[in-house]
């Protein structure tokens, strides 16, 4: 898979930890920054993930800020992003299972760096089910971005 990566200044610890962890799972990995602790806001690096996700540069995103909270907001303004904080094992697989998330959101002032390997294996490892309730609900979230102004 290709994922790209992205964090502010308060995720940009925990992000270069993970990282090795994505390539040793064998998946491809884009960086779109922050490079270091200077800060950084989250929404213009959640524009940059959410961009290479439109552009088809990548197939899914991670971002991680000090919550999770602000880069989910921020990815979540995007049309086709289906963003969600994951801080457990089971929502991590679960998001892309049943919701078909395609950009997770974790935060380095929540999670350790063990715990955020298994989020991220979970979360890589999944796939969206093809249960027809799961496809239902998820083309009405489509239907809802259409209608946005
Ligand atoms: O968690 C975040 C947003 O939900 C951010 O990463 C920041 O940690 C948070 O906004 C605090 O900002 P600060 O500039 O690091 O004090």
């Amino acid at each position: 898979m290709r994922l790209v990566i992205g964090s502010d200044h308060a995720g940009f610890p925990l992000k270069a930890l993970v990282m090795e962890h994505v390539r040793a799972l064998g998946h491809e990995v884009t960086d779109v920054g922050s490079y270091d602790e200077q800060p950084v806001d989250f929404p213009d690096i959640a524009r940059q993930v959410t961009d290479a996700i439109a552009n088809k540069e990548a197939d899914r995103g991670l971002m991680v800020c000090g919550t999770g909270v602000g880069a989910s907001i921020a990815a979540n303004k995007v049309r086709g992003i289906r963003a969600a904080v994951c801080h457990d094992v089971h929502s991590a697989h679960q998001a892309v299972e049943h919701d078909d998330v395609n950009v997770m959101c974790i935060g380095a002032q929540i999670v350790g760096a063990w715990l955020a390997k298994d989020l991220i294996s979970a979360y890589l490892r999944a796939e969206f089910s093809a249960d027809e309730d799961f496809r239902r609900r998820v083309e009405k979230l489509h239907q809802m971005d259409r209608e946005r102004n």
